[in-house]
């Protein structure tokens, strides 16, 4: 197993890639903290998901976006666990819109919620990792659209773009304490985030014609490589930014 006995912290686990992980990060070995907004259903189907796998759970609802989130639910693991020794930023949101409209009010809730909350996060379990004085992991799941822009996401791809800086940054200034920063490129993996965008048949089959490995990713296929970079297997990487896409970013032509 790749996290026996860790804690693991994941924000935005109540579905999609978070919850993935969330349950992989038990699978693995570890206690996990999950951190859900406003879905209480969800968040009780997780934890029995992790308990069902032997490990402990415990849920803290928050929007991540404010910064005492962040501390509160570092707060939380820790009272429950005694201690921080992963912690994965997956908290997100994309509601497609076009650029020359774009609301204020949607362009400052999604920097808020994918590049703030991201930092307010980090930053709050790196000084409990700091506090514990074992170094630790953290993995911040960016995107492949902080490589490539999207019509419908002005306002989205600078926030993945912001968080793979974050975690290279990160990656710096915490190299002194053994204290790993990566970040996960997701491709186009079927989610909530999407279901609408690929409701439209025309864009689902061109999204999937760009893919190589000839269909969307899944949840889990960024759940084990979050995995794999949280664990002592990756215990020479910080800085770096792993593609998960199934090869979409290299089918150019
Ligand atoms: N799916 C994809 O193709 C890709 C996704 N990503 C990234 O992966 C991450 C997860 O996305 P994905 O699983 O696809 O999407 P989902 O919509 O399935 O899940 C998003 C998760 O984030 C949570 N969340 C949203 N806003 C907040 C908030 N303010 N505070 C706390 N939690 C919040 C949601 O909680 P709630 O249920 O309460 O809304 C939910 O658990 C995002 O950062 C996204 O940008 C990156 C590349 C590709
Ligand atoms: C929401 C998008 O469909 C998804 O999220 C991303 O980060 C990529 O742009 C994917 O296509």
């Amino acid at each position: 197993m790749l996290l026996e006995n860790k804690v693991v912290l994941v924000t935005g686990a109540s579905r999609g890639i978070g919850r993935a992980t969330a349950v992989e990060a038990a699978r693995q070995g570890a206690d996990v903290a999950v951190n859900t907004f406003r879905d209480e259903a969800a968040a009780a189907e997780v934890v029995a998901e992790i308990e069902a796998l032997g490990r402990r759970a415990v849920v803290f609802d928050a929007d991540v976006a404010l910064p005492e989130s962040a501390t509160g639910f570092v707060q939380a693991a820790t009272q429950a666990f005694g201690r921080v020794d992963v912690f994965v930023s997956n908290a997100g949101v994309c509601p497609f819109h076009a650029f020359l409209d774009m609301p204020v009010e949607t362009l400052r809730r999604t920097m808020e919620i994918n590049l703030h909350g991201a930092y307010f996060m980090v930053q709050a379990a790196a000084n409990q990792m700091v506090k514990q004085g074992e170094g630790g992991a953290i993995v911040a799941i960016s995107s492949i659209s902080a490589l490539v822009g999207g019509e419908m996401q002005t306002h989205y791809t600078p926030t993945k773009a912001g968080v793979h800086s974050l975690m290279q940054s990160c990656a710096v200034a915490l190299g002194r304490h053994g204290i790993r920063c990566n970040s996960v490129l997701p491709g186009t993996i079927a989610t909530d985030i999407n279901k609408d965008d690929l409701a439209d048949p025309k864009k689902r089959e061109y999204m999937e014609g760009r893919i190589p490995l000839g269909r969307l990713g899944r949840p889990e296929d960024i759940a084990s490589v979050v995995a794999f970079l949280a664990s002592d297997m990756a215990g020479y990487m910080s800085g770096a930014a792993l593609l998960v896409d199934g090869g979409a970013f290299a089918n150019f032509q």
